[in-house]
Protein backbone atom coordinates (compact mmCIF):
# COMPACT_ATOMS: atom_id res chain seq x y z
CA UNK A 1 0.00 0.00 0.00
CA UNK A 2 1.27 3.52 -0.96
CA UNK A 3 2.43 5.21 1.89
CA UNK A 4 2.49 9.35 2.68
CA UNK A 5 -1.06 11.66 1.55
CA UNK A 6 -1.11 13.14 -1.38
CA UNK A 7 -2.83 16.45 -1.67
CA UNK A 8 -5.78 15.03 -4.72
CA UNK A 9 -7.97 17.50 -5.93
CA UNK A 10 -10.56 15.41 -7.53
CA UNK A 11 -12.56 18.61 -8.35
CA UNK A 12 -10.18 18.97 -11.34
CA UNK A 13 -9.61 16.78 -14.29
CA UNK A 14 -5.93 17.77 -15.33
CA UNK A 15 -6.77 14.66 -18.49
CA UNK A 16 -10.30 13.91 -19.52
CA UNK A 17 -11.18 11.46 -22.08
CA UNK A 18 -14.66 11.08 -22.96
CA UNK A 19 -15.23 8.00 -25.64
CA UNK A 20 -11.88 7.40 -27.53
CA UNK A 21 -12.01 5.18 -30.23
CA UNK A 22 -9.19 4.10 -32.64
CA UNK A 23 -8.20 1.74 -34.56
CA UNK A 24 -5.53 0.78 -37.56
CA UNK A 25 -7.36 -0.92 -40.68
CA UNK A 26 -9.10 -4.14 -39.08
CA UNK A 27 -7.56 -3.89 -35.73
CA UNK A 28 -9.64 -1.69 -32.78
CA UNK A 29 -7.52 -0.79 -30.37
CA UNK A 30 -9.28 1.63 -28.53
CA UNK A 31 -13.13 0.54 -28.31
CA UNK A 32 -14.42 3.39 -25.84
CA UNK A 33 -12.13 5.08 -23.26
CA UNK A 34 -13.25 6.97 -20.87
CA UNK A 35 -10.69 8.52 -18.61
CA UNK A 36 -10.08 11.26 -16.18
CA UNK A 37 -6.67 12.03 -14.18
CA UNK A 38 -7.08 13.81 -11.37
CA UNK A 39 -5.13 17.15 -9.93
CA UNK A 40 -1.99 15.65 -8.02
CA UNK A 41 -2.71 12.23 -8.64
CA UNK A 42 -0.99 9.31 -9.37
CA UNK A 43 -2.99 7.19 -11.57
CA UNK A 44 -1.24 3.37 -12.85
CA UNK A 45 -2.66 1.93 -16.18
CA UNK A 46 -2.14 -1.66 -16.58
CA UNK A 47 -2.84 -3.89 -19.16
CA UNK A 48 -1.22 -6.79 -20.96
CA UNK A 49 1.12 -6.02 -23.96
CA UNK A 50 0.10 -4.65 -27.02
CA UNK A 51 -3.38 -3.58 -25.17
CA UNK A 52 -3.03 -0.17 -26.01
CA UNK A 53 -1.34 2.00 -23.43
CA UNK A 54 1.50 3.63 -25.77
CA UNK A 55 -1.07 4.42 -28.54
CA UNK A 56 -3.62 6.28 -25.26
CA UNK A 57 -0.30 7.66 -24.75
CA UNK A 58 0.48 8.87 -27.91
CA UNK A 59 -3.14 10.24 -28.12
CA UNK A 60 -3.18 12.29 -24.90
CA UNK A 61 0.61 13.92 -26.01
CA UNK A 62 -1.23 14.57 -29.51
CA UNK A 63 1.20 12.48 -31.15
CA UNK A 64 -1.95 9.99 -32.76
CA UNK A 65 -5.15 11.19 -33.41
CA UNK A 66 -8.44 9.51 -32.44
CA UNK A 67 -11.31 8.64 -34.74
CA UNK A 68 -13.54 9.20 -32.26
CA UNK A 69 -14.01 10.72 -28.43
CA UNK A 70 -12.48 13.89 -26.83
CA UNK A 71 -9.16 14.38 -25.60
CA UNK A 72 -9.06 17.50 -23.16
CA UNK A 73 -5.19 17.61 -21.33
CA UNK A 74 -4.60 20.98 -19.21
CA UNK A 75 -7.88 22.85 -20.05
CA UNK A 76 -6.86 22.15 -24.18
CA UNK A 77 -8.66 20.00 -26.79
CA UNK A 78 -5.92 17.97 -28.23
CA UNK A 79 -6.80 16.59 -31.00
CA UNK A 80 -7.67 20.17 -32.24
CA UNK A 81 -4.24 21.28 -31.28
CA UNK A 82 -1.62 21.96 -34.00
CA UNK A 83 2.36 23.43 -34.34
CA UNK A 84 3.28 25.96 -31.66
CA UNK A 85 0.24 25.55 -29.73
CA UNK A 86 0.68 22.08 -29.40
CA UNK A 87 4.21 21.93 -28.67
CA UNK A 88 3.46 24.53 -25.66
CA UNK A 89 0.76 21.57 -24.42
CA UNK A 90 3.88 19.18 -24.74
CA UNK A 91 6.34 21.64 -22.57
CA UNK A 92 3.46 21.18 -20.04
CA UNK A 93 4.16 17.42 -20.19
CA UNK A 94 6.75 15.41 -19.03
CA UNK A 95 7.94 12.14 -20.90
CA UNK A 96 9.72 9.48 -19.07
CA UNK A 97 10.22 7.30 -21.40
CA UNK A 98 12.10 3.63 -21.91
CA UNK A 99 13.99 4.69 -24.78
CA UNK A 100 14.91 8.46 -23.69
CA UNK A 101 18.32 8.36 -23.43
CA UNK A 102 20.84 10.87 -21.85
CA UNK A 103 23.49 12.06 -24.60
CA UNK A 104 26.35 10.33 -24.15
CA UNK A 105 29.18 12.78 -24.85
CA UNK A 106 27.57 15.77 -21.94
CA UNK A 107 28.14 15.42 -18.81
CA UNK A 108 24.95 15.63 -16.52
CA UNK A 109 24.71 18.78 -16.16
CA UNK A 110 24.73 19.23 -19.65
CA UNK A 111 22.11 16.86 -20.08
CA UNK A 112 20.02 18.46 -17.64
CA UNK A 113 20.67 22.15 -19.19
CA UNK A 114 19.93 21.01 -22.68
CA UNK A 115 16.20 21.30 -22.42
CA UNK A 116 16.02 24.69 -20.60
CA UNK A 117 18.12 26.27 -22.61
CA UNK A 118 16.51 24.97 -25.67
CA UNK A 119 12.74 25.88 -24.30
CA UNK A 120 13.28 28.79 -21.97
CA UNK A 121 16.07 31.52 -23.63
CA UNK A 122 15.13 33.81 -21.31
CA UNK A 123 17.10 32.35 -18.12
CA UNK A 124 20.39 34.00 -16.56
CA UNK A 125 23.03 30.80 -16.55
CA UNK A 126 22.32 31.55 -12.54
CA UNK A 127 18.84 30.49 -12.88
CA UNK A 128 19.87 27.59 -14.98
CA UNK A 129 22.75 26.38 -12.48
CA UNK A 130 19.51 26.89 -9.65
CA UNK A 131 17.19 24.87 -11.70
CA UNK A 132 20.07 22.16 -12.56
CA UNK A 133 20.79 22.01 -8.95
CA UNK A 134 17.06 21.52 -7.34
CA UNK A 135 15.90 18.89 -10.12
CA UNK A 136 19.48 16.79 -9.27
CA UNK A 137 19.09 17.46 -5.23
CA UNK A 138 15.20 16.30 -6.29
CA UNK A 139 16.58 12.62 -7.61
CA UNK A 140 19.26 12.55 -4.88
CA UNK A 141 22.30 12.86 -7.04
CA UNK A 142 23.76 16.50 -6.39
CA UNK A 143 27.30 14.81 -6.35
CA UNK A 144 27.09 13.82 -10.11
CA UNK A 145 26.69 17.07 -11.54
CA UNK A 146 30.63 16.98 -13.22
CA UNK A 147 30.27 13.00 -14.42
CA UNK A 148 29.14 11.76 -18.17
CA UNK A 149 26.12 9.20 -17.94
CA UNK A 150 28.58 5.95 -18.79
CA UNK A 151 29.72 6.75 -15.07
CA UNK A 152 26.11 5.90 -13.69
CA UNK A 153 24.15 2.78 -13.12
CA UNK A 154 21.18 1.97 -14.68
CA UNK A 155 19.23 3.09 -11.78
CA UNK A 156 20.99 6.58 -11.77
CA UNK A 157 20.56 7.10 -15.18
CA UNK A 158 16.84 6.46 -14.85
CA UNK A 159 17.02 9.02 -12.50
CA UNK A 160 18.41 11.84 -14.19
CA UNK A 161 16.15 11.11 -17.11
CA UNK A 162 13.37 11.97 -14.21
CA UNK A 163 15.40 15.17 -13.00
CA UNK A 164 15.99 16.19 -17.18
CA UNK A 165 11.95 16.29 -17.26
CA UNK A 166 11.38 17.55 -14.45
CA UNK A 167 13.41 20.52 -14.99
CA UNK A 168 10.61 22.42 -17.08
CA UNK A 169 8.70 22.12 -14.35
CA UNK A 170 6.32 19.92 -16.14
CA UNK A 171 2.45 20.11 -15.09
CA UNK A 172 1.83 16.56 -15.79
CA UNK A 173 4.16 13.67 -15.55
CA UNK A 174 3.81 10.60 -18.18
CA UNK A 175 5.92 7.63 -17.06
CA UNK A 176 6.42 4.37 -19.50
CA UNK A 177 7.33 1.39 -17.65
CA UNK A 178 9.39 2.96 -15.22
CA UNK A 179 10.91 0.04 -13.61
CA UNK A 180 11.24 -2.29 -16.46
CA UNK A 181 15.05 -4.27 -16.78
CA UNK A 182 15.54 -3.02 -13.01
CA UNK A 183 16.96 -5.39 -10.24
CA UNK A 184 14.36 -4.79 -7.45
CA UNK A 185 16.58 -2.51 -4.76
CA UNK A 186 16.41 0.12 -7.85
CA UNK A 187 12.97 -0.47 -8.31
CA UNK A 188 11.83 0.32 -5.47
CA UNK A 189 14.13 3.36 -5.21
CA UNK A 190 12.53 4.76 -8.53
CA UNK A 191 8.58 3.78 -6.75
CA UNK A 192 10.10 6.00 -3.94
CA UNK A 193 11.09 8.87 -6.36
CA UNK A 194 8.15 8.72 -8.23
CA UNK A 195 6.11 9.17 -5.01
CA UNK A 196 8.52 11.90 -3.81
CA UNK A 197 8.22 13.78 -7.20
CA UNK A 198 4.39 14.14 -6.70
CA UNK A 199 4.69 15.41 -3.48
CA UNK A 200 7.30 18.05 -4.00
CA UNK A 201 6.63 18.89 -7.38
CA UNK A 202 2.81 18.64 -7.13
CA UNK A 203 2.85 16.70 -10.31
CA UNK A 204 -0.11 14.69 -11.38
CA UNK A 205 1.07 11.47 -12.92
CA UNK A 206 -0.06 8.12 -15.85
CA UNK A 207 2.31 5.31 -14.54
CA UNK A 208 2.32 2.61 -17.21
CA UNK A 209 3.41 -0.76 -15.82
CA UNK A 210 3.62 -4.30 -15.72
CA UNK A 211 4.94 -4.56 -12.51
CA UNK A 212 2.59 -4.96 -9.89
CA UNK A 213 4.96 -4.25 -6.81
CA UNK A 214 5.08 -0.86 -8.78
CA UNK A 215 1.67 -0.58 -9.06
CA UNK A 216 1.10 -0.83 -5.42
CA UNK A 217 3.81 1.08 -3.96
CA UNK A 218 2.43 4.49 -6.37
CA UNK A 219 -0.87 4.17 -7.31
CA UNK A 220 -3.17 6.29 -5.82
CA UNK A 221 -5.74 4.57 -8.22
CA UNK A 222 -5.13 2.19 -11.11
CA UNK A 223 -7.08 1.38 -14.44
CA UNK A 224 -7.08 -2.25 -15.84
CA UNK A 225 -7.44 -1.83 -20.15
CA UNK A 226 -8.85 -5.02 -21.50
CA UNK A 227 -10.57 -5.42 -24.89
CA UNK A 228 -10.00 -1.95 -25.32
CA UNK A 229 -11.97 -0.27 -22.67
CA UNK A 230 -10.71 0.07 -18.72
CA UNK A 231 -12.87 -2.84 -17.86
CA UNK A 232 -11.35 -2.55 -13.80
CA UNK A 233 -10.83 0.78 -12.01
CA UNK A 234 -9.98 1.61 -8.26
CA UNK A 235 -7.52 0.54 -5.59
CA UNK A 236 -5.08 -2.18 -6.31
CA UNK A 237 -7.30 -4.67 -4.03
CA UNK A 238 -10.98 -3.58 -6.05
CA UNK A 239 -9.03 -3.95 -9.16
CA UNK A 240 -7.77 -8.11 -8.42
CA UNK A 241 -10.60 -8.57 -6.04
CA UNK A 242 -12.40 -10.37 -8.87
CA UNK A 243 -13.07 -13.53 -10.75
CA UNK A 244 -12.52 -12.37 -14.15
CA UNK A 245 -9.97 -14.96 -15.96
CA UNK A 246 -8.32 -12.16 -18.14
CA UNK A 247 -7.13 -9.92 -15.02
CA UNK A 248 -6.28 -13.41 -12.17
CA UNK A 249 -4.33 -14.29 -15.06
CA UNK A 250 -2.61 -10.99 -15.15
CA UNK A 251 -1.99 -10.87 -11.79
CA UNK A 252 -0.19 -14.00 -11.92
CA UNK A 253 2.13 -13.02 -14.41
CA UNK A 254 2.99 -9.80 -13.22
CA UNK A 255 3.00 -10.29 -9.54
CA UNK A 256 6.60 -10.75 -7.83
CA UNK A 257 6.61 -9.78 -4.16
N1 LIG B 1 1.06 3.48 -35.79
C1 LIG B 1 0.53 2.27 -35.74
N2 LIG B 1 0.10 1.66 -36.87
C2 LIG B 1 -0.46 0.43 -36.83
N3 LIG B 1 -0.66 -0.28 -35.69
C3 LIG B 1 -0.26 0.27 -34.55
C4 LIG B 1 0.36 1.57 -34.50
N4 LIG B 1 0.64 1.86 -33.22
C5 LIG B 1 0.25 0.80 -32.49
N5 LIG B 1 -0.30 -0.15 -33.28
C6 LIG B 1 -0.87 -1.42 -32.81
O1 LIG B 1 -1.78 -1.12 -31.74
C7 LIG B 1 -1.72 -2.15 -30.76
C8 LIG B 1 -1.45 -1.53 -29.40
O2 LIG B 1 -0.11 -1.07 -29.37
P1 LIG B 1 0.55 -0.36 -28.10
O3 LIG B 1 1.95 -0.04 -28.50
O4 LIG B 1 -0.30 0.75 -27.64
O5 LIG B 1 0.53 -1.53 -27.02
P2 LIG B 1 1.00 -1.49 -25.49
O6 LIG B 1 -0.20 -1.80 -24.65
O7 LIG B 1 1.69 -0.20 -25.21
O8 LIG B 1 2.01 -2.70 -25.44
P3 LIG B 1 3.43 -2.90 -24.70
O9 LIG B 1 3.10 -3.11 -23.24
O10 LIG B 1 4.00 -4.11 -25.35
O11 LIG B 1 4.24 -1.65 -24.94
C9 LIG B 1 -0.64 -3.14 -31.20
O12 LIG B 1 -1.27 -4.24 -31.83
C10 LIG B 1 0.18 -2.34 -32.20
O13 LIG B 1 0.74 -3.17 -33.17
Amino acid sequence: MKKGQPVIDRSISVISIKNLVKSFGDLDVLRGVDLDLYKGENLVVLGKSGTGKSVLIKIISGLLRPDEGTVNVLGEDVPQLRGRDLDRLRLRIGFSFQNSALYDSMTIKKNLEFPLVRNQKDLTRGEVLQRVETVLDAVGLSQTINQMPSELSGGQRKRIGIARTLILNPDIMLYDEPTAGLDPITCIEINNLINEVQERFHTSSIIITHDLTCAKAVGDRMVMLLDGVFQRQGTFEEVFNTDDKRVKLFYDYNFID
